[in-house]
């Protein structure tokens, strides 16, 4: 869907290259994060996909198309963009704003009327409530939801978004990052996502790109490949402590082996006093369970509630344990 092949970007002025013959494959409706420390290249990497930083040399190909040869108005419609401030026009109302891009295109007003609501309604915002307002008359996490609301509004089947959530406290972030990965469940775009915060990567990332100095990518792959095989010291230092754990969030219960209850646990379970978990919750979720019911061993269920197994916490912990520095995942 989107390919940068050696790309290069020197700034004027500047003796060292930001970005050096990158090359980084995204596949259609994959969200790809890229992240790395501060001033590593990540955004002049994302902005020359929409060309609001031209390369120096090398080629940007999306979906088949060198974008040098694309106009800007059909950029926009094909490629939406979220950043960090968000950049709400303060003078516009929330409708406005999110009928930037349509309006520019030409749509006609009813059709553009009709769109927002849509969006609105996409990302919870409600219509009669949200539509007039004016952006200082909305939280930050609001905001943030207009600013997406705005970049989806020509259904441009690619989404470039620069720290959406930096600016927001953690829990809105939190509830923001949640409510993004759900939004996705149903657009299935194409998502380049620049973060400087790992654990937002490993959440919302199908693929991670580690940036090093100098524009390197240290690392391209899954969440959960990076976590048990760092490519280098690099990439282990940047993600620091607390890999093990970060693994269980991303492993679903039900992949273990399971065990048959036996009769203590079967009767423990019938009593309401097992620990219990869905086979599709997360590791760190059963372990939680577990530490909550003072339990070394919980019963997991489907989505009926129909008992599948027991997992033992020396399982779980054997993952972690194993799964970070050794084999694949
Ligand atoms: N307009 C510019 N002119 C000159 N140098 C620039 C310009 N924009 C960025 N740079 C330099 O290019 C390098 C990469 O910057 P970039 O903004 O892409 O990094 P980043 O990884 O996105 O950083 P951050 O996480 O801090 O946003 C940095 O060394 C920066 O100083």
């Amino acid at each position: 869907m989107i390919q940068l092949d050696r790309v290069s970007k020197t700034y004027p002025g500047s003796t060292a290259p930001a970005i050096e013959e990158l090359s980084l494959d995204v596949r259609a409706g994959e969200i790809v994060v890229l992240v790395g420390p501060s001033g590593c290249g990540k955004t002049t990497t994302m902005r020359m996909i929409n060309r609001l930083i031209e390369p120096t040399t090398g080629r940007v190909i999306l979906d088949g198309d060198d974008v040098t040869n694309v106009n800007a108005d059909e950029l926009r419609r094909r490629i939406g963009y979220v950043i960090q401030q968000v950049g709400l026009l303060p003078h516009m109302t929330v409708a406005s704003n999110i009928g930037l891009v349509p309006r520019a295109l030409g749509w006609e007003k009813k059709r553009i009327r009709e769109r927002v609501e849509e969006l609105l309604d996409l990302v919870g915002l409600d219509p009669a409530m949200y539509r007039g307002r004016y952006p200082k008359q909305l939280s930050g996490g609001q905001q943030q939801r207009v600013g997406v609301a705005r970049a989806l509004a020509a259904d441009p089947p690619v989404m470039l978004m620069d720290e959406p959530f930096g600016a927001i406290d953690p829990i809105v972030r939190d509830r923001l990052q949640d409510e993004f990965l759900a939004l996705q469940q149903q657009i299935h775009k194409t998502v380049v996502f620049v973060t400087h915060d790992i654990q937002e990567a490993v959440k919302l990332g199908d693929r991670i790109a580690i940036f090093a100095e100098g524009g390197r990518i240290a690392q391209y792959d899954t969440p959960a490949q990076i976590l048990a095989n760092p490519a280098d010291e690099f990439v282990s230092s940047f993600i620091g402590a607390g890999a093990a754990v970060r693994l269980l969030r991303l492993e679903q219960t039900g992949s273990m082996p399971l065990l048959p209850l036996d009769d203590a646990l079967a009767e423990k379970h019938g009593r309401g006093e097992a620990a219990v978990v869905r086979a599709d919750q997360s590791l760190y979720a059963t372990l939680d369970a577990m530490l909550h019911a003072h339990d070394d061993v919980a019963v997991v269920v489907d989505g009926n509630g129909s008992v599948v197994g027991g997992l033992p916490w020396s399982t779980v912990l054997a993952r972690a344990v194993d799964g970070v520095g050794s084999g694949p995942t």
